[in-house]
């Protein structure tokens, strides 16, 4: 099995102590952050902007993971360039021009990934997958923390797995929604190498813990 990175999601995180929350996953041994950006339009919850990234960027040194769950993101990926953000990360549903929004993204310096949502089929990124840095594979419908995976996606996992192989990509299969030890170990056998995880780690009191046991290959 492959040897997981850790996203925790701040949306689960205490928002009144946002640092302290982002340096104690850092500790805990995660290896990026993942923000989750919301307008109440492509989701029905409203969360951060570029301000909050821009705030982040200096109080740690982990990669920002920016999984914008907006509508017409071309409009706000040069705000969220310049604010700090590693990967950014679209949606197929909310890009007819999705090869002209990775590019821009790639042209910033940025790592362009692609998310599809559950009932989105793999073949909707088959044309762009040589294209990206990042595959992120929602297994929840998004807009929330706390939700129930979507064990029906783990079959997409394998799909998407085994066209990176064939292809010989370099590129990260995340997922995203309901990861706890139980089903992390699921997304890892299907092929997945990022575990984004909010509730399970900042529920947790012990953070550290929580990300072994998600890393843990047992
Ligand atoms: O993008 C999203 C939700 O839309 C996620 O990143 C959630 O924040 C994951 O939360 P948990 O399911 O792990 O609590
Ligand atoms: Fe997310």
């Amino acid at each position: 099995m492959i040897m997981v990175k850790i996203a925790p999601s701040i949306l689960s995180a205490n928002f009144a102590k946002l640092a302290e929350e982002i340096k104690d996953v850092e500790k805990g041994g995660a290896d990026y952050i993942h923000i989750d950006i919301m307008d109440g339009h492509f989701v029905p919850n409203i969360t951060m902007g570029p301000l909050i990234v821009e705030a982040i960027r200096p109080i740690t040194k982990l990669p920002l993971d920016v999984h914008l769950m907006i509508e017409n993101p071309d409009q706000f990926i040069d705000a969220f360039a310049k604010a700090g953000a590693d990967y950014i990360s679209v949606h197929v549903e909310a890009c007819p021009h999705l090869h002209r929004t990775i590019q821009h993204i790639r042209q910033l310096g940025i790592k362009p990934g692609v998310v599809i949502n559950p009932a989105t089929p793999v073949e909707s990124i088959k044309e762009i997958i040589n294209d990206v840095d990042l595959v992120l594979l929602m297994t929840v419908n998004p807009g929330f923390g706390g939700q129930t995976f979507i064990e029906s996606v783990l079959t997409k996992i394998e799909k998407v797995k085994q066209i990176v192989d064939e292809r010989n990509l370099d590129v990260e299969i995340e997922v995203d929604g309901g990861v706890n030890p139980t089903t992390a170990k699921l997304c890892k056998q299907a092929g997945a190498n990022v575990l984004v995880a909010g509730s399970n780690i900042y529920q947790s009191s012990d953070r550290k813990k929580a990300i072994e046991l998600l890393k843990s290959e047992e």
